[in-house]
């Protein structure tokens, strides 16, 4: 297999345990695959399954059915059946994921909360701080508040400090659910950039984008999820 991510008929249905077990099928027979350097944008309409397709990636949501083949350190995992820690090392050392929203860690300053999935990686502070730095001046965050913790900063800029966050590390894979949502143009114009140097780095990348001209700017190819509707 070449492909970074090989996804064969996954599916999910979430049980509604507080609602006497209700069923709620959202995708079955989901099949694509990323291949290195390049860029898959998944669309559809508001609820078809998106978000749950990452999460099922990401090894969030667990599947159901299918196969979500990895490559992961030379071989192949299956994260629909993977034990939680082979998840867990799939994180730490695969897939990096940018959520919609910061998760701010009160009281840890900008700067670290950038710097630290590269420090959890064995780089040396110094080092992962001014690549931080680095990361948070390409993003339009002012020095000046590098020092500070993100949770009083606008949604803008908290959603910047989480790019910066996601792109800091050199991971294989990236899944971006709405990177550019919050942005000004000129910042969305910095993300695609950042997104353009991911793939050039052979970086496999899957997105949610609901913004056109962004998807088409960064797009190499588009899965449309409607496909994958499973009929309740
Ligand atoms: N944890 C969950 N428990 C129950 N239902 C869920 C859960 N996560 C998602 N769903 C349901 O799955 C369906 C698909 O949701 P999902 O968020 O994947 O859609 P989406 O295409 O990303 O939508 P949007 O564009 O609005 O973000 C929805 O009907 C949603 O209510």
């Amino acid at each position: 297999m070449t492909a970074m991510i090989d996804i064969t008929s996954a599916e999910k249905t979430f049980t509604m345990h507080l609602q006497g077990g209700v069923e709620l099928p959202v995708v079955r027979g989901v099949s694509f695959q990323v291949e290195p350097g390049e860029c898959v944008v998944l669309s559809g309409p508001s609820g078809a399954g998106k978000s749950s397709i990452l999460k099922m990636i990401f090894g969030n949501y667990r599947c159901d059915g299918g196969r979500i083949g990895i490559r992961h350190q030379g071989t192949v995992i299956d994260l629909a059946t993977a034990e939680p820690r082979q998840v867990l090392s799939v994180r730490r050392s695969t897939i990096g994921y940018v959520s919609q929203f910061l998760r701010a860690v009160p009281r840890v300053a900008t700067i670290d909360v950038v710097a630290e999935p590269l420090i959890a990686n064995g780089a040396a502070r110094g080092e992962a701080r001014e690549r931080a730095g680095a990361l948070l001046r390409r993003l339009n965050i002012p020095e000046r508040l590098w020092a500070l913790p993100p949770s009083t900063f606008s949604g803008g800029e908290q959603q910047r400090v989480n790019i910066a966050r996601g792109f800091i590390s050199d991971l294989p894979i990236l899944l971006l659910d709405e990177p550019t949502a919050s942005l000004d143009a000129a910042n969305r114009a910095v993300v695609v950039d950042l997104i353009e140097q991911k793939k050039r780095q052979g970086v496999a990348v899957v997105a949610i984008v609901h913004d056109d001209e962004i998807r088409h700017l960064i797009a190499d190819r588009i899965v449309d999820v409607t496909s994958f509707a499973a009929a309740a």
